[in-house]
């Protein structure tokens, strides 16, 4: 199988979202959580290779370290064009890491420009002249000014960027991207000319994606948010390099064993646990609980459930809640204490039949996935644009698992996504 596209994301819930998109095409996918450990030449491989970190908020060297091995194995996989994928709304600290490590990747490639389009249409994410806006808000006046570990208080992605990397930014308005591909790839040649290496892109509409992916599907590096990556398998099959050749993924029996964690106290998902939590078991994690007195409360909790009964685990809170437990303890150590406490559960409630999975927050994903054990999912039916099921295996069991990213989905989400299961 060659590979056409090896792709790095750097949260677990922006890896679901991009394989759940590439896949939509019909194309083979695989989706692969942190670095193989096995070399590729002795696994299967997908035409599109997904590879997922959690170097979001990682320190700067940390991050660049991880996605230069994830370039390098896909390299060894065969893959001559990468994808960078982050958040679609850009969240990064002031210092990255979205511009470091595409700067990193470049120079490993050899690439003397790269675009950013962080835009999804399906999900209110819009691009114009250069600002983001999530719905019809400024991104700096959207929810995402509260976000706990990322606040976004700028909406403007060039000023976002530019203190990120060393050489220069520039911008290829709506109104080229309006006037096609050559348009466009005359503006990035100008650009280029002038030497400007970071190229933000316009885009509001599906359509404006497709004119970005085909006049940039060659590209050494793209980055972006998932939708941009859509329109790319069938530009390659139109180019003759893939065919759509994925089997339709089996979905294993599944015990009828459920349960929601959520630690994203994005806004969506504030109502998305309200709504669920209304005709659910619920139990609600404080952090400063515990940093007092640890996870065994909550365990003693699930340990009183039946497997099957609809129950949510939940940090949830509002922003003023979350700023003040952010105040007492620090904002990385109750992030963590919240992560680990959902992964402690998660493992707890597999081992006592739990078998379907709804994992929100992108952070929190990631701890849950890894303490899960998980390696490789195979991307089942979307729930909502960006979030597909996933089947896995999970210390030897069949389980599915969704995680849905913080603004992700509607608002009976969790409900949906679980009564999706039984209609399979
Ligand atoms: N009540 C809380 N107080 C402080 N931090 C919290 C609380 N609940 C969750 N968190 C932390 O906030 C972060 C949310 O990030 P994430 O899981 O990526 O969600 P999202 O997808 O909404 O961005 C996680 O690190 C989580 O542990
Ligand atoms: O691009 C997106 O918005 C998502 O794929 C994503 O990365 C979301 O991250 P979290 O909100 O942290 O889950």
């Amino acid at each position: 199988m060659t590979v056409v596209l090896g792709c790095i994301a750097d949260d677990f819930t922006g890896a679901t979202d991009l394989a759940g998109l590439l896949a939509r095409s019909g194309v083979r996918v695989s989706l692969r959580l942190g670095v193989p450990e096995t070399a590729p030449g002795e696994l299967e491989l997908s035409s599109f290779e997904v590879i997922a970190l959690k170097c979001r908020t990682a320190p700067i060297e940390e991050a660049i370290a991880e996605t230069e091995a994830a370039l390098t194995w896909l390299q060894a996989a065969g893959a001559a064009r990468f994808f960078w994928k982050y958040c679609s709304t850009f969240d990064s600290t002031a210092k990255g890491n979205i511009g470091p490590v595409a700067e990193a990747l470049m120079a490993k490639l050899n690439s003397d420009q790269t675009i950013y389009c962080p835009a999804f249409p399906e999900n209110g994410r819009s691009i114009f002249m250069g600002n983001l806006f999530v719905g019809e808000q400024p991104l700096h006046e959207s929810p995402m000014k509260d976000h706990p570990l990322t606040p976004m208080r700028d909406s403007n992605l060039m000023r976002l960027l530019e203190p990120q990397v060393t050489r220069k930014v520039g911008l290829a308005n709506r109104l080229v991207v309006d006037q096609g591909v050559t348009a466009l790839q005359n503006r990035l040649e100008a650009l280029r000319r002038e030497g400007v290496a970071h190229v933000v892109v316009d885009a509001v509409a599906n359509a404006d994606l497709t004119v970005i992916a085909e006049a940039c599907r060659n590209m050494p590096l793209m980055t972006g948010g998932s939708a941009v990556a859509m329109p790319l398998p069938a530009l390659y099959m139109a180019d003759d390099v893939l065919s759509a050749d994925a089997p339709k993924p089996v979905r294993p029996s599944l015990a009828p064993g459920q349960i929601v964690l959520s630690g994203s106290c994005s806004a969506m998902t504030r109502k998305q646990v309200a709504a669920f939590a209304a005709d659910a078991n619920a139990f609600k994690l404080d952090p400063l609980a515990l940093a007092s007195e640890g996870v065994q409360a909550a365990r003693d909790w699930l340990a009183q459930q039946p497997a099957e009964a609809p129950k949510i685990i939940y940090a949830t809170a509002e922003p003023a809640e979350v700023a003040a437990a952010q105040d007492k303890l620090g904002v990385e150590k109750a992030g963590k204490l919240v992560e680990d406490a959902l992964a402690d559960l998660a493992v707890q409630a597999r081992d006592s039949g739990v078998r379907r999975f709804v994992v929100a927050g992108g952070e929190t994903s990631g701890a849950v996935t890894n303490a899960l054990g998980v390696k490789q999912m195979t991307i089942g039916p979307e729930i909502a644009p960006g979030v597909p099921w996933t089947w896995c295996d999970s210390a030897g069991q069949d389980i599915a698992l969704t995680l849905k990213s913080g603004n992700f989905g509607q608002e009976d989400f969790f409900a949906r996504a679980l009564e999706m299961l039984d209609a399979q």
